[in-house]
């Protein structure tokens, strides 16, 4: 496939560049005016449009970007889509004021989506998770990340793991698939933490690493939900599978999620709507990338995380949707990025590159996604016609999205 008269590529990090820290994520590379040549499903060359090569633009088939830009597909590093049922009745009651942790305390929450979870069957489960995936990729995203933790028994979260490998060999992207049992005590374990911890520990994991069915795992680092010492358990004993952490940190509390996490190697902390320069101090000495879920804090009109100053001490800054029924029943990038703008202060540069390069690596799959260079996945979408860059994070809710590439293929859905 040639693309040819392309307003702007965008995100041309060289192909060895896997994590944007600090500073370095102020810089997008584009190049304007510019030709793209996709083979064999991977990023083939590319150029400005006055110094096409004669072989190349003799080629019959090629489509005409004029006006539009294409950008490298949105890496989304953290959902939770796979779930039995929405949940607008919280909807009612975050409105009458109510917060997350009552409405979970009365018998929402977590709880109530691992209930229709439980009775639900693995197929009806990748059904429902196959039309949002499908929305979201048309919604720009080339790349996902998606948990269990709606199971909490073991054959649930088995259930789950095994509609996320489905998903996985049914959809034309690349999927990793987290462990999140530590998500919430199950009512039967609210006096019996350890009970529940040993469940995971000496029944879940062996099962789940036999059928290789997690890449990481996850706990739900809270106040009301597993405290630092559990999280230390489940992480060492996942590590042992070689299951690498993705923690949900600092999301409602200032809580030592981030220092456990760090210390148990985590690939990302996510959340972090609540931290402090403890946080931050932590994170400096470490590899561990900040994932931050502004759409979450829309949603539940909590704070949104500090991004700016993140990225002031040089942390490598991801954006990701956490689309979810019960924090963010929404699974659109685009928002996020204009969020990222509009709430957490990110310049379109920074929003973009969390979301694409940063958001790949979260996954640790920034070597083939994330960014527009050669030998990479053409992953890609390509933009209605658009005054500049700033326009997609400017005109939010707006669809700018007009034509999905994976793996060099057009996707309809
Ligand atoms: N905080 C924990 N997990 C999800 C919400 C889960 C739910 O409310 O169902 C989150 O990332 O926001
Ligand atoms: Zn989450």
């Amino acid at each position: 496939m040639l693309i040819t008269n392309i307003k702007a590529l965008i995100g041309l990090h060289l192909k060895d560049t896997l994590v944007l820290r600090g500073n370095n994520l102020d810089h997008l590379p584009i190049l304007e005016n510019a030709w793209l040549l996709i083979e064999d499903g991977l990023i083939k060359d590319f150029g400005k449009m006055d110094s096409i090569p004669s072989h190349i633009s003799n080629l019959s088939s090629h489509i005409s970007a004029e006006g539009r830009y294409i950008f490298p597909s949105w890496c989304d590093s953290h959902t939770h889509i796979v779930f039995a049922a929405s949940r607008e009745e919280e909807f009612a009651m975050k409105i009458q004021g109510k917060s997350y942790e009552e409405i979970a305390a009365a018998g929402g929450g977590i709880l109530n989506s691992a209930n229709k979870l439980q009775k639900a069957s693995e197929d009806e489960l990748f059904e429902s998770a196959s039309l949002r995936l499908k929305q979201m990729i048309l919604q720009g995203t080339g790349a996902v990340e998606i948990k269990s933790g709606y199971g909490l028994t073991t054959q649930s979260e088995i259930k789950m793991l095994r509609v996320i490998r489905r998903l996985k060999d049914q959809f034309p992207i690349p999927i990793k698939a987290t462990f999140l049992a530590a998500h919430a005590y199950p009512a039967e374990f609210k006096n019996n933490h350890q009970g529940y911890i040993d469940l995971i520990i000496n029944e879940m994991l062996p099962q789940i690493a036999e059928e290789k069915l997690a890449d990481y795992i996850d706990v739900f680092c809270e106040k009301g939900f597993f405290s630092v010492e559990e999280t230390d358990q489940v992480l060492k004993a996942g590590a042992k599978y070689g299951l690498k952490p993705k923690v949900h940190a600092n999301q409602l509390s200032v809580s030592g999620a981030v220092e456990v996490s760090v210390q148990n190697s985590a690939i990302s902390v996510d959340h972090l709507e609540e931290s402090n320069e403890e946080t931050i101090r932590t994170l400096r000495n470490a590899d561990t990338i900040v994932t931050l879920l502004p759409s979450c804090s829309f949603y539940l009109g909590i704070p949104f995380a500090d991004a700016k100053n993140f990225i002031k001490a040089n942390l490598p800054v991801a954006l990701a949707t956490d689309y979810n029924p019960g924090s963010t029943p929404s699974g659109n990038m685009n928002f996020v990025v204009s969020l990222a703008c509009i709430k957490m202060k990110m310049f379109p540069e920074q929003a973009i590159n969390a979301a694409t390069l940063n958001g790949a690596a979260a996954m640790e799959m920034s070597e083939d996604y994330g960014s527009i260079a050669v030998g990479k996945k053409a992953n890609l979408f390509i933009t209605k016609p658009m005054p500049s860059i700033a326009y997609l994070p400017y005109s939010f809710g707006e669809m700018q999205i007009e034509t999905v590439i994976l793996n060099g293929e057009i996707y309809n859905g």
